[in-house]
């Protein structure tokens, strides 16, 4: 394989033309993405959902959210502003996800801050079949068991190699598990994909971890592969942040160009563009 024995370097590369697919998927097909999640986010989550091209809708009343996730094509679960009653209604539809076959994103946001957070996360998993676990890496590392920090929502990061904790984390749950950074490790314990796109522009704005999840539960509505659909959402976002960052000029603005590019997003410049290695 001559083309792999270059300087002894043999990266795989996934053919850019899979997320530019699945790019137009989301758009052509515009599913809904039902979200339980957190008020401090929860505007720029329907914005990026809408910037993507699917719909959002955000309904936690324990009384209507079995109804209302049964017209989805995937559900959120974000636990950045948990309260007893979320908790309840996260589980009900959840449990009618599971039941009509719709895969649930979770973003275990600030786990291992609270032991109700870390209560709350483990019991979603423990009780729904979660497609994607998507978490920064300190997250991952608690829900690994290997070790993670978190204080508040940041990750304080892991004791070890990024790759084994996303590994460990998608073996002891079962789930995709899609763990971000400046470079974004995506697995299902037997394939791994790193996501290269990005810039260091998107750490210093609060949300964009959760509106992460809001385009993967875009993607994985449209998809059969969820590891594969998470890497692709994740370049996605990431090269919608890369060129945000020509035109800003400072975070606020960054936000502004980053829902505007997104937007602006086409397949073709993420066929061109998307950096997804496959390990
Ligand atoms: N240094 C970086 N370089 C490139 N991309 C980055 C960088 N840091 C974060 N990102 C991207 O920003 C997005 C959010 O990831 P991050 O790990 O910052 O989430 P988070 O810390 O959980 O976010 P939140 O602010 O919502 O709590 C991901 O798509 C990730 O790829
Ligand atoms: C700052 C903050 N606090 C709870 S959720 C949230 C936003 C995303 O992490
Ligand atoms: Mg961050």
């Amino acid at each position: 394989m001559p083309g792999n024995m270059n300087k002894g370097i043999s990266a795989r590369f996934m053919n850019g033309a899979i997320p530019a697919a699945l790019l137009a998927a989301v758009r052509s097909g515009r599913p809904l993405i039902h979200h339980i999640t957190n008020s401090v986010t929860i505007n720029d989550c329907a914005n990026i959902t809408i910037c993507t091209g699917a719909a959002p809708v955000m309904a936690e009343a324990p009384e209507e959210v079995a109804e209302m996730v049964a017209a989805a094509g995937a559900l959120v679960l974000n636990i950045g502003t948990l309260s007893a009653t979320q908790v309840d209604a996260m589980l009900i539809a959840g449990r009618r996800a599971n039941e009509l076959g719709i895969p649930v994103v979770l973003d275990p946001v600030g786990v291992g801050a609270t032991r109700f957070r870390t209560e709350t996360a483990q019991r979603i998993l423990d009780t729904l079949d979660v497609a994607v676990l998507k978490g920064n890496a300190g997250e991952i590392g608690v829900l690994a068991g290997t070790g993670g920090s978190v204080r508040g929502v940041d990750s304080g990061g892991i004791a070890g190699d990024p790759i084994e904790t996303a590994r460990e984390c998608a073996h002891l749950t079962g789930t995709v598990v899609s763990m971000t950074g400046a470079v974004d490790v995506v697995t299902d314990d037997s394939r791994v994909f790193l996501v290269r796109n990005g810039n260091p522009a998107m750490d210093r704005l609060s949300g964009t971890g959760c509106m992460a999840s809001s385009i993967t539960a875009a993607f994985v509505a449209v998809a059969d592969d969820y590891a594969v659909a998470s890497a692709a959402a994740l370049a996605a976002f990431g090269r919608a942040g890369e060129r945000a960052a020509l035109e800003a000029r400072g975070p606020y603005s960054f936000r502004t160009a980053l829902f505007d590019e997104l937007a602006a997003l086409t397949p073709d410049d993420l066929a061109g563009h998307a950096r997804i290695e496959e390990r």
